[in-house]
């Protein structure tokens, strides 16, 4: 191919890269929703068409992989049966294919510029009569990738939306004499709603959140406005949902039952594994890594209560939710087993429907409260055991794997002195800004930490230490940009980051030495800064 063909060729995939991203997100999505809506045809036709849609897009503009793992996915689902779930095995392979279309889509971002990221979104409609305070949130949600536009009055808006649908529109309460009542006329003629976020220069009364509420609002700021939480609620509309299904242990002698069960959670997307054997449970458990445990209560060789028992021995077990499955309808006997470190009883025979959200709400409540432990309550991020665990995760794959792996430590700089002049309140805002510029740069596969107090780390599988360095350094750049605002007082902070890349016989513990050093250089050198440990080795 001519170079200039090959220039024109790059030049069209990035342009139609949109589509193929924008194509790939919403499959993870509709996978996602899978436990929402259940296997079923209508489901099944259009996740199918948006897997070939992908499939013909990808291929066309040469995303190869995107095109192998979609090609992959349609063949399965071609093989597989419209109206019946799949077994697990087939759901996790299934899954498979969607993690692999939700990391390459999220790293095909690595090559592009923040800006070029930010014109392939869907715009926000700001909806103020302050030109100013519009002119204000339009330029921070920029640095954070996010584009909008603003409206002054609500004819403009209303135009603009029948000409392009918004992914979000933040309005003032005073818009247009009642933004509340303008945005709840507008949502009813929607097909669709539309995440509205509200914002009143006073405090909201009852009466006004309840307004909002039935407008379909996501989220109400008053006049001491918290900029990072208005762009989380923003980020989350742009999101690609690529949670990991929840997984079901089912413990039951009877091979038909276990089927049974195991065919009703598979409807809901749901992983599952049976154990006939009940005195191989805890080999299973430590294998599988359940969200819940559904338990028969009479086996050859032990109860149910006595297993649960047994399970609850062990410290790391004893939060899986177990829930019984008999049917014994002796209240008695099931409040009894309930007791003894059961969580719930359900008698057969039960409706799926009851049985699907029964066990879902519980491995939803185990994955929240686990969440909690692991992940730092001022910015959802994961704390610093949990950062080295992903390291250590990572280097392991990646030596299995023959891949390369980087890690990053990030210190935003001179921190005290911000925190002695605009008080702590202003530095956790510009801890929760960090994280939240990070989060939005990264892809999904990449693990950000909270390290410490100021500190940051990232781990960023698949990428090499210039590649890691030069991602890093645009976010330097761009961090340094966005003003963090109390009231009328508006600051500007920077970070210095050391960046190292695994080598052979690295732990997770000697490779983030290498990115503490060359963290440290960054320092020495004079902040604002991203160094290499290849430099640090060098000075
Ligand atoms: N507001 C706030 N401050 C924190 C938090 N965690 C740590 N800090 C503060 O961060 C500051 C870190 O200060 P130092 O380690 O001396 O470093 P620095 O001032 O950032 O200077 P350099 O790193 O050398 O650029 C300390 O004053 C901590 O109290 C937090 O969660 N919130």
């Amino acid at each position: 191919m001519s170079e200039e063909k090959k220039l024109q060729l790059e030049k069209l995939k990035q342009h139609f890269g949109r589509r193929v991203h924008e194509q790939a997100r919403s499959i993870v999505n509709s996978w996602g929703a899978l436990q929402e809506v259940h296997w079923n045809e209508h489901w099944y036709q259009e996740f199918l068409q948006s897997a070939g849609k992908l499939n013909k897009l990808a291929s066309r503009y040469q995303f190869d992989q995107l095109a192998e793992s979609s090609e992959e996915l349609v063949t399965m689902l071609g093989e597989s049966d419209r109206n019946r779930a799949p077994t697990s095995a087939v759901l996790e392979r299934l899954n498979q294919c969607i993690s692999d279309i939700a990391d390459t889509c999220s790293r095909s971002n690595d090559d592009l510029p923040l800006q070029q990221i930010s014109s392939g979104r869907k715009p926000v409609y700001l909806c103020f009569k302050n030109t100013d305070m519009a002119d204000t949130i339009s330029e921070q949600l920029h640095h954070f990738g996010i584009p909008s536009s603003h409206y002054p009055t609500a004819d403009a808006l209303q135009q603009s939306i029948l000409y392009r649908l918004p992914a979000a529109i933040v309005v003032d309460t005073e818009f247009d004499g009642n933004g509340i009542d303008l945005i709840s006329r507008l949502q009813q003629n929607m097909r669709a709603t539309i995440p509205a976020i509200f914002y009143s220069e006073e405090t909201p009364t009852i009466e006004q959140r309840l307004s909002v509420v039935r407008a379909n609002g996501i989220a109400f700021f008053d006049h001491n406005l918290d900029f990072g939480r208005l762009v989380e609620h923003l980020m989350g509309i742009y999101a690609m949902r690529n949670e990991q299904p929840y997984r079901v242990l089912v413990v039951d002698d009877s091979k038909s039952q276990a089927f049974y069960a195991e065919k009703v959670l598979n409807h809901a997307g749901l992983f599952t594994r049976t154990v006939l054997e009940p005195l191989k449970v805890l080999e299973v458990i430590d294998s599988f890594q359940p969200d819940a445990i559904l338990m028969d209560m009479y086996m050859p060789g032990c109860t149910g209560p006595e297993l649960a028992r047994v399970i609850r021995q062990q410290p790391r077990y004893d939060a899986i939710p177990i829930l019984y499955l008999s049917a014994e309808s002796d209240v008695e006997k099931q409040l009894d087993a309930v007791s003894q470190g059961g969580d719930d009883f359900l008698t057969k025979p039960v409706p799926k429907e009851v049985l699907i959200s029964t066990v879902m709400n519980r491995c939803r409540r185990y994955r929240g409260l686990h969440e909690q432990v692991i992940r730092d309550g001022l910015t959802g991020l994961v704390d610093h055991n949990h950062s080295l665990e992903a390291l250590n995760r990572a280097i392991e794959s990646s030596e299995a794997e023959g891949r390369l792996v980087s890690f990053a430590m990030l210190d935003i700089d001179r921190f005290k002195s911000v925190n002695d002049t605009y008080g702590h309140g202003m530095g956790d805002r510009i801890i929760h800004a960090l994280a939240l510029f990070l989060s939005q740069r990264f892809r999904v596969t990449d693990t950000i930490g909270r390290y410490g107090g100021e500190e940051f780390a990232i781990v960023l599988p698949d990428t090499d230490e210039a590649t890691a360095c030069r991602l890093l350094d645009e976010v330097r750049e761009g961090f340094a940009q966005v003003e963090h605002r109390r009231g009328d007082l508006a600051i500007q902070v920077t970070f210095s980051c050391g960046v190292a890349q695994a080598k052979p016989d690295d732990d997770a513990s000697s490779l983030a030495q290498r990115a503490d050093e060359a963290l440290y250089l960054a320092k020495k050198q004079g902040r604002n800064a991203v160094c290499g440990s290849d430099q640090s080795d060098h000075s």
